[in-house]
């Protein structure tokens, strides 16, 4: 397949990779020329440390690549996803399959991914698929083994995806629930955030046990009430991506929590770790879901009150721990 991917960060270099050991056409596009040629010219991203670009990829910084891929992956930060679909979607025919790998939620709509990408690309009638789980871009990147879903209302659509990206080292599944699917992976950067507060702070693994766990409640109260399913919740793009999130040193969610919990403000924190810090952008929006659904999700309320305005770290833990007593 001709495969054109959208974003040459971190996630967008090693998922562009993996199509081409095995064995379709790609393009990885920058929205700065000058960084195409310079991913052109060196075969290295600096993001992803002792990898070498494979001498088949393409590079462009011009988004008319898009003209006849039979597959674009969307892997840009949340919030310039529907700038790029919109200059994406003069090129995209009914017979693109279009993967969101991005894990936010659209401030001010609360449309996921793909619904923003759908929205961009209506005229079009392509399939959106959703491809998410516990994956930092570093490890696929050297082949290690890992797991992801391929999530669309369209079987035929998800499982053109999991046949494009299923290799020896990257096993991809299905699911029928895009919803639980994107909303797990956009919801589980706040609690990473939030674990990596308390890392920062000095707790110890009783606290990240408690947080983690009482993090999968939350998320699945909220995306029950969004339509979508319990047992996405318990596989890879649930508690899956929660514990790769929250426990990982490569994940730049927990990174910039630990500097927080270090007395670093938000902005210091996602300046020091020089990527997109999903968490931060989707905190806004799920506390908003939150209320709108009318369900209780007190972590990721403080984690937006510290994010956001700035609130003491210490007086949040405080009021997370003496809430009023209740059964588990
Ligand atoms: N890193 C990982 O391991 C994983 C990341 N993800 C998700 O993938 C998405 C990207 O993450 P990651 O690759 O880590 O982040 P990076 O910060 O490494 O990359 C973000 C990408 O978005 C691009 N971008 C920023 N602004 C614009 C814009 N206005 N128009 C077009 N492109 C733009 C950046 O381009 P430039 O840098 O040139 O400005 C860069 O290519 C996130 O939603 C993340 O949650 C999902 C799974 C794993
Ligand atoms: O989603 C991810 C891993 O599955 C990446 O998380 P970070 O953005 O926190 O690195």
């Amino acid at each position: 397949m001709k495969v054109v991917v959208l974003g040459s960060g971190a996630w967008g270099t090693a998922l562009a990779m993996v199509l081409c050991e095995n064995g379709h056409d790609v393009t990885l596009w920058s929205h700065r020329a000058g960084k195409a040629a310079e991913l052109a010219q060196s075969r290295q991203n600096p993001q992803l440390k002792g990898v070498t670009l494979p001498a088949s990829m393409s590079f462009s910084g011009d988004i008319a690549c898009v003209q006849g891929a039979d597959m674009v992956v969307c892997a840009t930060a949340s919030y310039a996803v529907r700038d790029t679909a919109k200059a994406m979607a003069p090129y995209v025919t009914a017979e693109t399959v279009v993967v969101s790998v991005t894990k936010g939620i659209e401030r001010g709509s609360h449309l996921r991914m793909t619904q923003v990408i759908a929205s961009e690309t209506a005229a079009t009638a392509c399939q959106v698929v959703a491809l998410s789980g516990p994956s930092h871009a570093e490890e696929v990147s050297r082949k290690l083994p890992t797991g992801c879903v391929s999530a669309s209302d369209n079987a035929k659509a998800a499982e053109l995806v999991q046949d494009a990206f299923m290799n020896s080292y990257f096993r991809i599944y299905t699911s029928d629930d895009p919803v639980g699917v994107e909303l797990g992976g956009a919801i589980k950067n706040v609690m990473a955030l939030s674990c990596g507060v308390c890392d920062g702070m000095g707790f110890g693994d009783n606290t990240k046990a408690l947080l983690m766990t009482r993090a999968i409640t939350e998320i699945s109260r909220l995306v029950l009430a969004m339509g979508g399913q319990e047992a996405t919740l318990a596989g890879l793009a649930g508690v899956g991506d929660l514990i790769v999130t929250c426990t990982s040193g490569h994940s730049r969610n927990r990174q910039a929590g630990i500097l927080i919990g270090q007395g670093k403000s938000t902005q210091e924190a996602m300046d020091a770790v020089g990527a997109v810090v999903e968490g931060y952008y989707a905190a806004q929006s799920v506390m908003e879901l939150a209320e709108e659904f009318g369900v209780e999700m007190p972590i990721s309320q403080c984690a937006y009150q510290v994010l956001c305005h700035g609130r003491d770290v210490h007086d949040v833990i405080d009021e997370l721990m003496t809430r009023s007593k209740k059964g588990e």
